[in-house]
């Protein structure tokens, strides 16, 4: 059916994908209105197709499945449309006066006359030339907006596309939609390739195939590959462009040629994004420059260590020993262990060390989580490494999605030693970002666990290095906290090393709970986390982590968000709360922040409100919780680590997802005081040793399994893990390979 009427006002508008609830005035009736528009204002007069249905919790509304825009026609339309604030400079009171003046008359009068508009009082001639001109733009813009619209380009992305052609969009669609996939974030090779299928582009065309390696090259780096094996890219392409492999690889060349991409090796080519290859190159290079060698005495050094050990009130271990006098010696130490296997405690020696010789030390980490640890175990400042490098935000180079950072090689961080913990959660482009601002004879100490999962980003790093035999590395592998009785460590230990982990239950710190089906697992997560767990670790409910190997699924992390928010943070007369599609956010909810967003604010109040520390950044993993939400201001303010307030307007909450759950990979570099693990089942690939190793090393005090054993016990088997396809390990090697031939030559001709 069809109905008419303008826009009276807008309840709801998603900015990605122009979702709209509105209230229309029809007949003098006001209607609830859902459906997609594109760039919709207040006062526009619509035509709508569709039909009334019936919602469970809003009542009747018109679904809209079409709809058609025309200038308003009425006074009462055309004066809220133009005081709505959708043309710049034009108020209500002023919208009213122009109506009076010109009547039905309006919308052509602005379009076509602006002399004519130049006579209203308050309207100058410059005045109603801008106004005239926005009126047409917003013509250009909206017709724009339908159209790429149908091609099913929604509302922020078709802004985005927009603006980047112009007038030109209608032949950039026409010719190459492909060029999109490169201009344009936000626009991939499916939405490139749907719209080239619309306007009839053949399927073998040369800018599909080379947008279609890209966008495999791309996704091969969202699973943390740096490079794709040249044949399987040639398969993965062909597979999904539906051609033949000799068809994609005729393309190579030519993207070679254009430095779009990179292919090294003979036997077994890797083929590279570019960018990827020179972050690869010059890591290799700038590690390779920095690992010098220092000559101080042994007599020195051992007079140093007793003096650490006397301040630490223990003996070092011999491993421990050797860390230490490896980062005193050389340029770059890499220290890798799993825990409890005195990685800090070794850290607070070198730190102590460098700090008794006057050096100014710097400590950093990946996540916010692991620097605030770094801090508490050192008694010195550790700051997050995008905070180090002083993320400014705003677009990075080469396609790194990291922000722009001020200390580079332009700028390099003072200081003279410079430890990082955490290491195996830092992606090449990190590395990359951190090696630039690190000066030359500033001496480089990088430790973690190679036994975590590796960085959710592309690259190996920490492995790669290790593996290289490049640089000095140390490995602590006796275990310390052991003799604490803490089972959590000693099981860690033997899931790592592939030893049966007994669980009996006679732990005091690792417990098993069988369950079938994932519904009693929920249940028994619930139990533990309101009313056994919060008491045995001396913890708050909301500091109790579920961790789940997936996001979909019975146990997928949206799932048990949904259920454990609805039993753990009920609705309730003094929680507000804001639907925002599927989802709902409530006034107390613990919720993640899930990409990085260096222009964030943040700040610090005092009890009285009064603000005394502000800065910007709140990162990927941060995690908070609801203090309020304005309807008002349609804004919500999360409350994280440190006191740190921050406000989201409604528009933004796709940065946000509640996380009574994540997945494990999420928690790398965190520690809670306790967890749970629920397991039921899942796929071969994700469920593996490396991931139940990182889950239950996430746990200070308490870890509980819920689900099936034999679930358990096949991750702890599975020693398969992914295969990153990564160079640097390799770039190294021939860095080093060509550093030792040039040396020859020199010595030969000297
Ligand atoms: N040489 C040593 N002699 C005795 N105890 C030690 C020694 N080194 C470390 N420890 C103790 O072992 C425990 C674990 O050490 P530490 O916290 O340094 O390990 P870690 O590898 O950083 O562990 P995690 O990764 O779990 O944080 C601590 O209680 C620490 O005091």
């Amino acid at each position: 059916m069809e109905i008419h009427g303008y826009v009276d006002h807008i309840i709801y508008h998603n900015m990605e994908n122009a979702y709209t609830v509105m209230s229309v005035a029809v007949n003098g009736e006001q209607e609830v209105v859902v459906g997609t528009f594109p760039g919709i204002s207040e006062g526009e007069n619509l035509t709508l197709q569709g039909e009334y249905v019936m919602h469970a919790s809003y009542g009747e509304q018109f679904k809209a499945t079409s709809y058609e825009v025309r200038p308003p026609e009425d006074a009462v339309a055309m004066e809220r449309y133009l005081g709505s604030g959708a043309i710049k400079g034009v108020g209500p009171k002023l919208a009213a006066r122009i109506v009076k003046t010109f009547k039905g008359d309006t919308f052509r009068v602005m379009e076509e006359d602006p002399t004519r508009l130049s006579k209203i009082k308050g309207i100058s001639e410059k005045m109603a030339l801008d106004i005239c001109g926005q009126i047409i733009e917003k013509r250009d813009t909206r017709e724009a907006m339908v159209f790429l619209e149908s091609y099913g380009i929604h509302s922020n992305l078709a802004m985005k596309v927009y603006r980047q052609y112009g007038s030109q969009v209608y032949s950039v669609i026409a010719n190459n939609p492909y060029r999109m996939a490169e201009d344009i974030s936000g626009v991939g090779f499916k939405i490139a390739d749907e719209i080239a299928s619309k306007v009839g582009i053949s399927a073998s065309s040369e800018y599909r195939i080379q947008c279609g390696v890209l966008y495999i090259l791309n996704q091969a780096a969202c699973s943390g590959h740096t490079y794709l094996p040249k044949e399987l890219l040639l398969r993965n392409t062909a597979q999904m462009l539906g051609l033949d492999p000799q068809d994609v690889e005729a393309n190579l060349m030519n993207m070679a040629m254009e430095k779009k991409i990179v292919i090294r090796g003979r036997e077994d080519p890797q083929v590279y994004a570019g960018a990827f290859y020179r972050m690869e190159e010059m890591t290799a290079g700038m590690m390779l420059a920095l690992n010098h060698n220092y000559h101080v005495e042994d007599d020195q050094i051992e007079a140093a260590i007793a003096r650490l050990e006397q301040g630490e009130r223990m003996e070092l271990d011999p491993q421990q020993k050797e860390a230490v006098t490896t980062a005193i010696r050389h340029g770059v130490c890499l220290m890798t262990g799993g825990p409890g296997t005195g990685k800090t405690t070794t850290i607070r020696a070198m730190l102590n060390y460098f700090l008794d010789q006057g050096l100014n030390v710097q400590l950093a980490a990946p996540t916010g989580r692991a620097a605030k640890r770094m801090s508490e175990a050192t008694g010195c400042q550790a700051k997050t490494i995008h905070r180090l490098l002083e993320v400014s935000g705003g677009a990075g180079e080469e396609g790194e999605s990291l922000g722009r950072f001020e200390r580079d090689q332009f700028h390099p961080l003072e200081a003279e030693v410079i430890i990082v913990d955490e290491m195996s959660m830092v992606d090449i482009s990190l590395m990359h970002a951190l090696l630039k601002a690190v000066a030359d004879q500033t001496r480089l100490i990088l430790v973690g666990d190679i036994n975590q999962l590796p960085s959710v980003g592309p690259g190996n790093v920490l492995r790669d290095l290790i593996d290289s035999g490049a640089f000095p590395t140390v490995r602590l592998d006796r275990i310390f906290r052991q003799s604490e009785a803490s089972d959590i460590v000693v099981n860690a230990h033997r899931i790592n090393r592939g030893q049966t982990v007994i669980l009996d239950n006679k732990s005091k710190d690792f417990f098993f709970l069988e369950r079938e089906d994932a519904d009693h697992i929920i249940s028994v997560t619930l139990q533990l986390m309101r009313d056994k767990l919060p008491a045995y670790v001396g913890a708050d409910m909301f500091d109790i982590q579920v961790l789940t190997p997936s996001r979909k699924g019975l146990l997928g992390v949206e799932r048990l968000n949904e259920i454990l928010q609805k039993y753990l943070n009920p609705e309730g007369e003094s929680r507000r709360e804001y639907r925002c599609g599927e989802r709902i956010f409530r006034e107390g909810d613990k919720v993640m922040q899930i990409k990085n967003n260096y222009q964030m604010e943040w700040e610090v109040r005092s009890e009285y409100g009064l603000v005394f520390d502000r800065g910007t950044g709140v990162f990927n993993g941060d995690m908070g919780r609801i203090e309020e939400i304005d309807h008002f201001s349609q804004s919500l303010t999360v409350r994280y680590d440190e006191d740190r307030l921050v406000t989201y307007p409604f528009k933004q909450l796709d940065e946000l997802e509640l996380a009574y759950a994540i997945t494990i990979h999420k928690s790398q570099g965190s520690e809670y005081p306790a967890v749970i693990i629920p397991l039921l089942d899942g796929p071969r690939m994700l469920l593996n040793r490396n991931l139940i190793y990182t889950a239950v090393t996430r746990a200070r005090s308490c870890v509980t399994l819920v689900g099936k054993e034999q679930i358990f016990r096949q991750m702890c088997d599975n020693n398969t893990q992914a295969r990153r396809f990564s160079g640097l390990c390799q770039r190294i090697t021939e860095q080093v390979q060509t550093q030792e031939k040039m040396n020859q030559i020199t010595r030969e001709n000297a």
